[in-house]
């Protein structure tokens, strides 16, 4: 870890002396390998150290598009180096995809309100490599990886984001030519938000609804080149621009784009999945949702990205609990950490409970995702819904966790939370993105829902069903009686699963009383409030299942020092999820009010242990003081010495008297009214 050479205060310092695993072992777990971790440690100083950067400049005193304007200039010295560090590592792709990976969190520290070429590098690269055939690939990738041209992921529009099936956008085919035209025929038509797109990228991969030979063949993905290579000027008949200032993000540069009569040659449509000969006859892909494939890499991808915003946010908030005092508990006393208030605990233990269990679903889903990829590579597509189905429910519970999260650690740092300089305000911002990017998670959830319904009727009709739904049949099993409580661990899964099923059975139910009056459509529609409640909680069921699973196997590879502390997070998790989770509960398990003030002893009990072990689990997360940028979360927990210091960097603090004393107040003071 890299720590600053001031001393450590004295409190957090005590903390520390108290830690009885040994850290590093955690940090080897979290980063998969010791390797890893002195790979993420070099990686991450190469780039932090680099003077050119001008990390000392605090970017958020800055103007709009000065901010953006800076962000490009730190970009380009970061991706200047990740070339050079490449060909020192010996220029394979897997170095670059360890660069990448690493490059995740020192990004931020560098762009904190977000990297103008992002999307370069994942949703378009990653659309390019796969949904080209051979051609198209060896004629786009080496442009893209030695960054002759930029890009991005150009889908959304002004009218719809959710529902892609009503694209307006058009690409019309003339096998005259080998041609498609584009065009955007309404205002609702113009592109709405891709990243990357108002001023920085040149290129775009376009979504547009395929016409060839007099018939619409539905949303298709194209390369279109929107900026002249050397003037970087909007070529004919593209109107493009930044869609302005946003709630978060505002380094991204989400663009508008609109087409007229734009012509792109025939070789530019992707064409792994759907194909178009050249005479303008079209060939249905094997499934039409192949198109969708990017988003759902990046949907796996977010779940440990909301672990990593999650895990950084509870160490400043732990740290800083652990150096701020306020308030006696018994009154003679002396001020107390503030984390010996109960509720205080209550409000970060579970998040770090969370951030680890969200990072063994990463790795899961992960691995999920490699291996129905392969068998996809085949021919294969048969596991492709329930990926799909997987991707989105996490998707959806992990981000909406971490924005909640996150803001408890906002909160749990009181007034100097509401700091710029806290280093909250961005992890934030980018969690509640998350929650509407990539698909909004309502309409996540219902995606998943759709999945456990037919899930449902299967298990009813006496069909198979997937490992990850199996807990259906159970419900049916027990014909109508409840779930008899236990309290384990295993105990607590099996109400999870019991209130999921439950909760799918009255959307399946609610879905077929109505049906009777009603389409099976607007059926659906009435239950959506039940649906997205059964895909929440079939979420927490996955997550609890394979936390049990990992951290089981990970006890049995790590000291057992260690391995008491996995324990100790792995019941935190399940005695927190199920607290909160007690109505639904109580619905569908026979669950006394005994045992519930059981459980919320047990969390009071799991509180007690897990207060020596918290500090060395958030040590453990590894995040450097440059990645934390935080006043209040630096390894030194120098807090009172860090807000004062970044206060007198306000640009208002560096002359005595405004101007506007002179210009405004003074005469509106001498002026008698
Ligand atoms: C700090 C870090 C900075 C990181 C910085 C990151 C930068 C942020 C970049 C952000 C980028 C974006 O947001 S890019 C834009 C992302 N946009 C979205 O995510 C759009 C969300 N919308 C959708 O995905 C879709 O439209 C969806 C909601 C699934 C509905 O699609 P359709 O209308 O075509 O489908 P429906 O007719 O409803 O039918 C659904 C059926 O299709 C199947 N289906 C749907 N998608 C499927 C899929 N991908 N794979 C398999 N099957 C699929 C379902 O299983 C259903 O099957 P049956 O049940 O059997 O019928
Ligand atoms: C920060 C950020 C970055 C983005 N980057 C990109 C990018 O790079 N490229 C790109 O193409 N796009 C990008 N997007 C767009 C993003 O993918 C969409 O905004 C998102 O998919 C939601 O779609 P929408 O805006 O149409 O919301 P809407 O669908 O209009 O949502 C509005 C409300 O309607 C509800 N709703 C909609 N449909 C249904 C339904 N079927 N059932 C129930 N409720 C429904 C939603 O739940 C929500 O409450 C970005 C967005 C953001 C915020």
């Amino acid at each position: 870890m890299s720590k600053n050479l001031s001393i450590v205060n004295k409190d957090l310092k005590e903390e520390r002396d108290k830690i009885n695993f040994n850290v590093e072992e955690f940090t080897n777990w979290f980063y998969g390998g010791a390797e890893k971790v002195k790979e993420k440690k070099y990686i991450e100083n190469y780039f932090l150290s680099d003077k050119d950067l001008n990390l000392e400049l605090d970017t958020s005193y800055l103007s709009y598009k000065d901010k953006y304007e800076e962000a490009v200039r730190r970009s380009i010295v970061v991706y200047k180096k990740l070339y050079k560090l490449h060909n020192e590592m010996g220029g394979t792709h897997e170095d670059f995809v360890k660069i990448m990976e690493n490059l995740r969190f020192t990004m931020g520290a560098i762009n904190p309100e977000g990297n103008p070429f992002v999307l370069h590098f994942s949703m378009f690269a990653l659309t390019i490599m796969n949904m080209t055939n051979d051609e198209q690939k060896a004629e786009w990738l080496p442009r893209i990886f030695n960054c002759n041209i930029l890009g991005t992921y150009a889908q959304t529009e002004l009218g719809h984001g959710t529902y892609i099936q009503r694209l307006e956008t058009t690409a019309t085919y003339d096998p005259k030519t080998k041609e498609f035209t584009l065009n955007s025929p309404t205002l609702t038509s113009y592109k709405w938000w891709p990243g990357n797109l108002g001023h920085t990228v040149d290129h775009a991969i376009v979504m547009a609804q395929l016409y060839s030979q007099g018939k619409c063949h539905g949303i298709q993905p194209f390369i279109v080149q929107l900026r002249d290579s050397e003037t970087h000027k909007p070529l004919p008949g593209i109107d493009i621009g930044d869609i302005g200032n946003k709630v978060g993000f505002q380094t991204v540069n989400n663009g508008f784009l609109g087409f007229k009569n734009v012509k792109v040659p025939y070789k530019n449509m992707l064409m792994k999945n759907s194909k178009l000969l050249e005479d303008g006859t079209f060939i249905k892909p094997k499934n039409a949702k192949l198109n969708y494939g990017t988003m759902v890499i990046i949907r796996v991808h977010m779940i440990i990205d909301a672990a990593c915003r999650i895990a950084k946010a509870t160490t400043i908030a732990l740290r800083y609990s652990l150096v701020r005092r306020q308030s006696p508990i018994n009154p003679n006393e002396i001020e107390p950490k503030i984390i010996e208030h109960i509720t205080q605990q209550n409000k970060i233990f579970p998040g770090i409970a969370k951030a680890v269990v969200f990072k063994c679903m990463a790795d899961y889903l992960t691995k999920l995702h490699l291996s129905i990829t392969q068998e996809g590579n085949t021919g294969n597509l048969a596991r492709m819904p329930e990926l799909h189905a997987l991707s989105c429910c996490l998707k959806a519970v992990c981000t909406n966790e971490d924005a909640k999260t996150v803001e408890v650690c906002r909160l749990s740092c009181g007034g100097h939370g509401f700091l710029r300089s806290a280093g909250l305000d961005d992890v934030y911002r980018n969690s509640t993105a998350a929650q509407t990017y990539e698909g909004e998670n309502t309409v996540m959830l219902l995606q998943a829902a759709r999945f456990l319904i037919k899930s449902f009727n299967e298990a009813r009709n006496g069909g198979s069903l997937t490992e990850g739904v199996k807990y259906l049949f159970d419900f049916i099993g027990r014909n109508g009686k409840r779930e008899i409580f236990d309290n384990s661990i295993n105990g607590i899964l099996r109400a999870i699963q019991a209130a999921a099923a439950g909760r799918t059975y009255i959307a399946w139910k609610h879905i077929e009383d109505d049906k009777r009056h009603n389409s099976i459509e607007v059926a659906t529609n009435l239950a959506g409030v039940h649906l997205t409640k059964a895909a929440e909680l079939h979420g927490y069921v996955c997550l609890l299942q394979v936390g049990i699973e990992e951290i089981e196997k990970i006890i049995r590879n790590v000291s057992p020092a260690l391995g008491l502390v996995f324990k100790n997070i792995l019941e935190l998790f399940a005695v927190d999820l199920i607290l909160n989770k007690i109505g639904d509960v109580i619905q569908h398990v026979d669950i006394s009010n005994e045992d519930i003030e059981k459980l919320e002893k047990q969390m009071e009990t799991l509180f007690k242990f897990f207060r020596t072990s918290a500090i060395g689990v958030v040590d453990g997360f590894d995040f450097s003081d440059p990645i934390i940028d935080s006043t209040l979360g630096s390894y030194d927990g120098n807090v009172y010495e860090n807000l004062i210091n970044a206060a007198r960097k306000s640009p208002l603090n560096q002359e005595d008297v405004n101007r506007t004393f002179h210009l405004y107040i003074k005469p509106f003071m001498k002026s008698n009214l």
